[in-house]
């Protein structure tokens, strides 16, 4: 190994770069943008600005290593053996990573002379968008590297393409710049890549999201070209599947600047990518960023995994069944007939609940086939990998013939039972015969070829056993020919094979006549250890013999990934099917568990639901040994009358009106992904574009006021949402003076109504709304009910006809905390602020309650009324002199007191 790249002092000019100095800058101005980690023996090194950031980022020694113009030089280092770990962390933090390998042994580069320096080189890139291993990977989420490109004078304004170079699926979209945005929130990728000057007309047009700038990173011009990356697409993809031409040009340079990365990150290794998946945006229901957060599909608000629709119903079994479901609520179909078959596959399943356990029983049987793939496919995976495809055939192949015996299967369980039979059986029957059952992580550990499978290698093997026995002989005469019977051959890494006395037999071997032929190697405290020639020789042999078994081993496994490989497209194919089957079985259990129902889905403008649920608050409101209440919602309308209705929803804080409103929007979704719904029955005609907006959150960090972000939203249902949209708006308004409030929400709803008539609901603490359902035909009032029990509010969470006259806010305020004299307060502005807005309360009332504001000023909490009973009794109490019983039957005395006092 060689020390350090850096001389102790390596003067003042460039001059002075000592060669392997010269090497680092050299290797570190072709990545820029990398931290790199320089392999020096046992370690990783990092230098300079690298060391700084990467020893504050995973808290290790940032230490100080010769200079560079005079100046130290900062230095850290990771082992070999936790490189993986450490690595995680950095990409985990946005980082990005090149691996910089020594590409010779270091006795190579001595030969050349004794300055020569070790050939070095990077490998891999890592970035958070082309990761491949299982301990980077979450294994039940997609990891998604976007390209976005654009012409400015082509077809269209935007493209973007992305790929999941852990699975090999790929995508190309070409995108409006409304468009671009949504399916960012849909995809979220993990890594974007895109050319300076096209992330500068973003920015000009204010299109490009401030929460991309964190994963964004930027690329050459040319390596967007539209003309230009043609060739490498048309290496990436076999041509008689796909023909990059027919792509629009910013299409091809979308999907252009990605095989481009992927190939540069991955250093000349081959990425299985499959060919591109055109334009499914175009399939799927337009759900806005915002849409996305309101509703918490896949990810909670403040950004986790429980709490989630996706959580809520995730009921798969495999890993790719789990990416596969979560893609399907990020993007549920806008066609009813592939709706239909997809609810028709659920139902077959959820009317048969045998044959859904045994598929499921059956599923865990199947590993990760699309990575297992992807990773031997880049030279990184091992013996597991390719059991792993030898397992996940096995598996499919066992439930096509269960799928196969079974009546009436429908399109889509018919189409995966054809399609799990063509699985490549040779392979897996190869695979069965030549891995053994415990395997390796990497195949230059050896040892995972079958006995029996190759002959030759059990012969080198058994050479390997033999000279164990050999050894055993040897042991046996030398101790003969010594006469020393504690004498042993034993091996160590240094000293390989050696044969070890105790000291005080040694004197007996450096002697006549064994000094012939023990040749002494070294001498410890109570021992003594030697050589002989034949024991060299033994030494020589089993190396050879290991050595050739895994040569063997690495021959056998090169062979059995070559044939994985020929395999791509069928295992890929496979991959498919095995996580669709997952999907349906997981999406039938969920809804045969929870009692959803099939929803009828047409191409009509119904949405007529009874007995809707929530399905997550629904969750948690029985976890807390509650029921929930079920509403009905009926939204449906025609051509003929303008469009859909639109419900407005009053009642109080608490009421339940965000619930009802969101549970809606998603039976919309869980409908049109192809899932059961929480509902007794659900009409529902299909929703192209889907809008929820939850009134005021600020957006400070990027520069915009509560009610900024509430109009821009609002603006883009308005501009965007079509006749055959659903519309969810939970108090849209509220952000800004009650009037201009009230009247924006109002025009709101007109405009809704009278130019989009798109179904909706708006839930709104604006009154004065309800009256707009006697002018607007389609518009009705609908209220949680409430019941006031002794001064307390009790929230039925039952939707009614109607309109609510009042909120309850007092309530609700008192039930969170709020001090009494706070609550007393408030009733009294209330009552008066009533009785203005009804014209029955004289200015002179209203000048001496509003005016003399006490609301800041000290206020002690009230003193109780007259002497309290219980305190006049409790102070004649002695605690110590009372027996046990007499101090019970004080406590019932205390109790009759109060009961008294209540009831006079
Ligand atoms: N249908 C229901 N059945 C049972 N519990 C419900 C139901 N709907 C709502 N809840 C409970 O009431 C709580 C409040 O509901 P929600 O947030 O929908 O009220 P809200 O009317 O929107 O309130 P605010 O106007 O203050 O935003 C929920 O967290 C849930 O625990």
């Amino acid at each position: 190994m060689d020390q350090t790249p850096f001389a102790a002092d390596p003067g003042p000019a460039p001059a002075a770069l000592t060669p392997m100095m010269a090497q680092f800058f050299e290797i570190k101005a072709v990545n820029p943008g990398y931290l790199l980690f320089y392999r020096m023996g046992d370690f990783y090194e990092l230098f300079f600005e690298d060391a700084e950031i990467a020893s504050a980022a995973l808290g290790i020694v940032l230490t100080k290593r010769g200079k560079h113009l005079g100046e130290d030089i900062s230095m850290c280092g990771v082992p070999i053996h936790a490189a993986n770990d450490y690595l995680n962390k950095l990409i985990k933090l946005g980082h990005r990573v090149a691996i910089c390998e020594q590409m010779e042994d270091p006795a190579e580069a001595k030969k050349r002379g004794s300055k020569s320096v070790v050939r070095r080189d990077v490998v891999r890139l890592v970035t958070p968008g082309t990761l491949t291993e299982d301990d980077h990977l979450d294994a039940r989420s997609s990891n998604y590297l976007a390209a976005l490109a654009m012409v400015r004078h082509g077809e269209t304004d935007f493209a973007l393409a992305w790929a999941d170079i852990s699975t090999g699926e790929s995508f190309v979209a070409d995108l409006s710049a409304e468009q671009l945005a949504d399916e960012m929130a849909r995809i979220a990728p993990a890594e974007l890549i895109l050319a300076d000057a096209t992330r500068a007309v973003l920015a000009e047009r204010h299109l490009f999201a401030p929460a991309w700038a964190a994963i964004a990173a930027s690329i050459p011009p040319q390596s967007a070209d539209s003309e230009a990356v043609l060739p490498l697409l048309r290496a990436a993809f076999p041509a008689e599947r796909f023909d990059p031409t027919a792509l629009s040009r910013a299409g091809r340079a979308a999907l252009g600047a990605l095989v481009g990365y992927v190939g540069e990150s991955q250093k000349g290794r081959q990425a299985a990518l499959r060919p591109p998946v055109l334009d499914a945006a175009a399939q799927a229901m337009t759900i806005d960023a915002a849409t996305r957060s309101s509703l918490e599909i896949l990810l909670t608000q403040r950004g986790q995994a429980k709490g989630s629709l996706r959580a809520a119903i995730d009921m798969s079994v495999t890993a790719p069944g789990a990416r596969l479901l979560a893609a399907r609520l990020a993007a549920p179909l806008r066609q009813s007939r592939p709706i239909n078959e997809r609810l028709d596959a659920v139902g077959r399943l959820v009317d048969d609940g045998l044959l859904r356990a045994r598929l499921r029983q059956d599923l865990k049987a199947a590993p990760d086939l699309a990575r297992a793939l992807s990773r031997l496919s880049l030279e990184r995976g091992g013996p597991r990998d390719l059991a792993a495809i030898g397992k996940a055939i096995k598996a499919a192949l066992a439930l096509s013939r269960h799928l196969a015996s079974q009546p009436e299967p429908g399109l889509v369980l018919e189409g995966l039972t054809a399609r799990l039979g063509a699985a490549p059986q040779a392979l897996a029957s190869e695979l069965g015969l030549a891995l053994d059952e415990e395997l390796p992580l990497l195949s230059r550990d050896g040892g995972f070829v079958r006995p029996g499978y190759d002959g030759t290698l059990d012969e080198e093997r058994a050479l390997g056993r033999e000279t164990r026995a050999v050894v055993a002989a040897l042991q046996a005469r030398l101790m003969d020919e010594t006469d020393v019977r504690s004498l042993k051959i034993k091996h160590n890494g240094v000293l390989g094979f050696f044969v070890e006395v105790p000291a005080a037999h040694g004197q007996k071997l450096l002697e006549e006549p064994h000094r012939q032929s023990f040749i002494h190697r070294q001498t410890l405290a109570n021992a003594m250890r030697f050589t002989t020639t034949e024991l060299a020789e033994l030494e020589g042999r089993i190396a050879k013999a290991q050595g050739a078994a895994l040569e063997i081993e690495l021959a056998i496994f090169a062979r059995l990934r070559a044939a994985a490989l020929a395999e791509t497209q069928a295992l890929q194919g496979l991959a498919d099917a095995l996580a669709e089957l997952d999907v349906t079985a997981a999406l039938a259990e969920v809804s045969a568990l929870r009692g959803y129902c099939r929803p009828r889905v047409d191409d009509s403008l119904a949405f007529a639901i009874l007995g809707g649920r929530h399905p997550v608050v629904e969750l948690m409101v029985k976890a807390e040994g509650q029921s929930f209440v079920a509403n009905d919602a009926d939204l449906s309308g025609n051509e003929e009358s303008g469009g859909g209705a639109l419900w407005l929803v009053t009642g109080p804080n608490m009421g339940g009106k965000s619930t009802f409103l969101r549970q809606n929007a998603l039976i919309a979704i869980l409908a049109q992904m192809g899932c059961y719904v929480p509902a007794d029955s659900a009409h529902i005609g299909v929703v192209d574009r889907l809008f929820s907006r939850v009134g005021a959150s600020d957006d400070i960090a990027h520069g915009r006021s509560t009610f900024m972000v509430e109009m821009v939203e609002t603006a883009a249902i308005l501009n965007r949402a079509t006749r055959r949209s659903l519309v969810v708006l939970d108090e849209i308004g509220r952000g800004t003076a009650t009037f201009d409030g009230l009247s924006i929400a109002w025009a709101s709803v007109e405009a809704l109504h009278e130019t989009t008539g798109c179904r909706a609901l708006f839930a709104t603490h604006f009154h004065e709304l309800t009256s707009l359902a006697k002018t607007l035909a389609r518009v009705s009032n609908v209220t949680m009910k409430v019941r006031e029990w002794e001064g307390e509010v009790v929230f039925l969470h039952e939707v009614g006809p109607g309109a609510a006259d009042r909120s309850y806010g007092i309530q609700v305020a008192r039930l969170a905390g709020l001090p009494d004299p706070v609550i007393a307060r408030a009733r009294q502005v209330l009552d008066v602020l009533e009785q203005r807005s009804a014209g029955t309360a004289s200015s002179r009332q209203k000048a001496s309650v509003l005016d003399d504001l006490p609301l800041f000023a000290h206020q002690s909490p009230p003193a109780p009324k007259g002497k309290d009973p219980v305190y006049e009794a409790l102070d004649t109490l002695r605690p110590d002199e009372m027996t046990p019983r007499q101090a019970i039957e004080t406590l019932y005395q205390l109790k009759k007191i109060r009961d008294d006092a209540r009831r006079s």
